[in-house]
């Protein structure tokens, strides 16, 4: 097992290589047999999504994607935490320029990991609120522990879920249950998500759960990789059209936004709730 940075990524036959980008925010396993990359979130205490963690998980799916992996299993070393979602505190008194840097950043990850070309797994082993729901809604498959919640929360926060959560999240479960959920900002339980179809299957333990992810990816096995990505491409095409055609506005929506005195009220308001109870 070697420690490298991902771009060197060379394919050798058999065992399990370890990578780890330069900042270690995210470590990239690949087997080597099955050219499956396993991309662990590692960033404590809840894997939230600063600028830092996106550029490298952003990076990675661009490496991954030129060393022509057979399948993406994405999922946290932190068990218990798939992804606290965005970091707040890059929407919480922010320095505007980063905070653009920031959301161009999301966009593009979400862009890459919404359109690959190889099958994705999310192997939700914690908790996936807001952003850490959006990473999961885009994968094609969703296995997911027990005694987890999942769901698009931003309304609760006093915040707005873009269109582009929004279509990722109805070209999972539909319409109306997007609409129940996103008006709401309801997070859902592990067994609740599983039966409105926000989540495949249910595990137990990572064991079972990397074992489930593989068996998915390995319903491609015989199918021409080249015909697959291109019907993925189509079914996808025009939710990424939407987003690629709105992300100026979209950005400046963002900063606009996010800037009002009573947003950053409601976020400042969150965060004392969230510090106040890992202090309690
Ligand atoms: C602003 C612009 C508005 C509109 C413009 C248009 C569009 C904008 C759309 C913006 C979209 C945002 C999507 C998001 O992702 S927002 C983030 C939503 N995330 C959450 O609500 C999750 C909050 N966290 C939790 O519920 C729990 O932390 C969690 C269940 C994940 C884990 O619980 P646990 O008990 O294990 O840990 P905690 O004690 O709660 O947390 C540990 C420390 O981590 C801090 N923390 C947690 N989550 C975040 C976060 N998302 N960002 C930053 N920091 C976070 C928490 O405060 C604790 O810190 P300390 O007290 O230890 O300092």
């Amino acid at each position: 097992m070697a420690l490298r940075n991902l771009s060197k990524l060379k394919i050798h036959k058999f065992g399990i290589r370890q990578f780890s980008k330069e900042a270690n925010l995210v470590s990239v396993a690949v087997n080597d047999k099955t050219g499956v990359a396993t991309l662990n979130l590692q960033r404590p205490p809840v894997n939230s999504l600063n600028l830092e963690i996106l550029s490298e998980i952003s990076s990675t799916l661009t490496d991954l994607e030129k060393n022509k992996t057979r399948g993406l299993i994405l999922t946290s070393k932190n068990e218990g935490i798939f992804s606290a979602g965005l970091d707040i505190m890059e929407m919480y008194k922010p320095d505007v320029e980063r905070m653009k840097k920031f959301w161009t950043t999301l966009q593009d990850t979400w862009i890459k990991l919404y359109s690959c070309s190889f099958p994705s797994v999310a192997l939700i082993n914690g908790h996936a609120p807001a952003g850490g729901c959006l990473l999961a809604l885009s994968c094609e498959y969703r296995v997911m522990f027990k005694n987890c919640t999942i769901g698009l929360n931003e309304t609760q926060l006093g915040i707005v879920a873009p269109q582009w959560f929004i279509s990722s999240m109805r070209n999972v479960i539909g319409q109306r249950q997007t609409e129940s959920a996103l008006t709401q900002g309801r997070m859902f339980k592990t067994e609740e998500a599983l039966s409105i179809g926000m989540i495949d299957e249910v595990v137990e333990n990572n064991e079972e759960g990397v074992a489930r992810a593989a068996a998915f990816l390995k319903r491609f096995e015989r199918i021409p990789p080249m015909a697959r990505a291109m019907t993925k491409k189509y079914i996808r095409k025009e939710t990424i059209e939407n987003m690629v055609k709105n992300r100026e506005e979209d950005l400046k929506n963002f900063v606009t936004y996010g800037t009002q005195p009573a947003v950053q009220e409601y976020l400042g308001a969150y965060l004392q709730s969230l510090k106040k109870k890992s202090k309690a």
